[in-house]
């Protein structure tokens, strides 16, 4: 019998944050997500960060992800995190239409923080289970979430519905897009070779990312 194939498999590390008006439910939804709690009262986040490691499709992923504050006192940070940030949660409040018309200035700051208008995100209408009080249609958020090329997910942290899957979404468009910036870098490092040995290739990204440790 032929010896079992192993396929080396680094984990990744990426720092996500998670941004949104003021009371939009952004600290709920990380703290269900990390520590499956929830929190009934509120407490204006100033800035908390978590670190979790998850697997996403059989491959391990350690996120550092930071709760930012959406209360406008608190803003002058943004910049700061939005430079390091590899992926974004853009959380707004179902219940409230203003919440939602913020999102827009939000992902431009991104924009033109990163300098790249391909950056992972995904957009959270949090609340979900105050559907008696929803002022942002299903459709509106839809068409903003096509309009940018971003899923779009509706959760609520108080019964924990679609609370995992918009992180998960945003680690695979993660992934992805470490994948083919490994592939640019590669072609980079080798210009002229156009078929490299895989082992080679595989010792030379597993040196790359080999700092990630098991939490
Ligand atoms: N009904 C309902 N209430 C929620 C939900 N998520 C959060 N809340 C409540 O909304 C309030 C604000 O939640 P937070 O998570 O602190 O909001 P935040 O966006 O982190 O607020 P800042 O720290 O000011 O940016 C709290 O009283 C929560 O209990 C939800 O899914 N449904």
């Amino acid at each position: 019998m032929p010896p079992p194939k192993f396929s080396y498999q680094p984990c990744r590390e990426f720092n996500v944050v998670v941004l949104g008006p003021g009371g939009v439910g952004k600290s709920c939804l990380t703290a269900q997500f990390v520590h499956n709690e929830w929190i009934e009262s509120y407490d204006p986040t100033i800035e908390d960060s978590y670190r979790t490691q998850m697997s996403v499709d059989g491959r391990q992923v350690v996120l550092e992800i930071l709760d930012t504050a959406g209360t406008e006192q608190f803003v002058a940070m943004r910049d700061l995190y939005m430079k390091t940030g590899q992926g974004f949660l853009l959380v707004f409040s179902i219940a409230s239409r203003t919440s939602f018309e913020e999102l827009e200035m939000l992902r431009d700051d991104i924009i033109r923080i990163k300098d790249d208008e391909d950056i992972p995100i995904v957009i959270v209408g949090n609340k979900a289970d105050l559907e008696d009080q929803r002022s942002v249609d299903r459709a509106k958020a839809f068409s903003l979430s096509q309009r940018w090329n971003a899923p779009y997910y509706e959760a609520s942290a108080r019964t924990r519905t679609n609370v995992d899957e918009p992180f998960v979404d945003l680690c695979r468009q993660m992934l992805r897009r470490d994948d083919t910036h490994d592939d640019l870098r590669d072609d980079l490092y080798y210009p002229h070779q156009r078929v490299e040995d895989p082992a080679a290739k595989r010792r030379r990204r597993k040196k790359r990312k080999d700092k990630c440790s098991i939490l």
